[in-house]
């Protein structure tokens, strides 16, 4: 890949800084996730993942700072679902819908061809539940829905919260693949998690957070080299700061 293709397929978090009510909760978060690679986005309880995924997004502003997907704010992004998959917060929808039919409408609202939606049922190993209603989905088949709307455009950038909640460790081993795939296929996976154990099987490169401040971003080879497992290195880091 040339350099060029490189910043046009990358997310680039720069300096961010958001506050609340006038306590500052990022303090010039910055971090870049490359393409062919998933970068975990690791941190305790309110860290500051979601906030910084939140401005990614474009669901919040930050108060300075930037936060890019090749270059671009998400909401100059034309049909950003073809160019940015995300999960995050959760499902939403009409609880009385079928999954086929939720998939179906959001195809349409976007322009993607229907036949997105039975190749994404596959892909995520929905299509037996294909005529469910959404509000009789398990958690962790909500997450796998999540996943589809996220695929349904081909993104070439996976933004992914917490992705793994409510998975059994079939669906766990399941979506490590899946991840692995993505980045194989040259997208730029970035995924936050609580799961040390189950990001050190997928990650390439690991971004610390912690109390609105990075502390480590390194390959995780690199992370790991130091001190034998990602936990043990994220409670070191995170100790002296909770
Ligand atoms: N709208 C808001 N108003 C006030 N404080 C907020 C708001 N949103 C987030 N915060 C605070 O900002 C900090 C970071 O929260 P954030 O949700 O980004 O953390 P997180 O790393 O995603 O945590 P978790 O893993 O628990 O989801 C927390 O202290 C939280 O209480």
């Amino acid at each position: 890949m040339t350099d060029i293709e490189t910043n046009v397929n990358s997310i680039s978090i720069s300096e961010l800084r958001k506050s609340h009510r006038g306590v500052e909760i990022l303090h010039g978060v910055g971090f870049t996730a490359a393409p062919g690679e998933v970068t975990a986005f690791l941190g305790p309880n309110g860290a500051g993942k979601s906030s910084t995924l939140r401005i990614l997004l474009g669901l919040d502003r930050a108060d300075s700072g930037s936060a890019l997907f090749g270059g671009k704010r998400y909401r100059d992004i034309d049909r950003p679902l073809t160019r940015v998959g995300a999960l995050f917060d959760g499902l939403a929808g009409n609880k009385m819908r079928s999954v086929a039919s939720h998939l179906a409408i959001v195809a349409e609202s976007n322009g993607i061809p229907h036949a997105r939606v039975s190749q994404t049922l596959e892909q995520t190993g929905l299509s037996a539940k294909r005529k469910s209603r959404l509000g009789t989905l398990s958690l962790g088949e909500g997450q796998r829905l999540g996943l589809a709307v996220a695929l349904l455009g081909e993104p070439q950038f996976l933004v992914l919260d917490e992705p793994t909640n409510g998975l059994d460790p079939a669906g766990i081993r399941w979506f490590r693949n899946f991840v692995r795939e993505q980045a194989a296929l040259g997208r730029t996976v970035l995924l936050s998690s609580h799961a040390l154990s189950e990001v050190q099987a997928v990650a390439d490169r690991a971004v610390v957070i912690s109390k609105g401040n990075i502390l480590l971003d390194s390959p995780l080879a690199e992370a790991t080299e130091k001190i034998s497992s990602l936990e043990d290195l994220f409670f070191e880091l995170t100790e002296g700061v909770a």
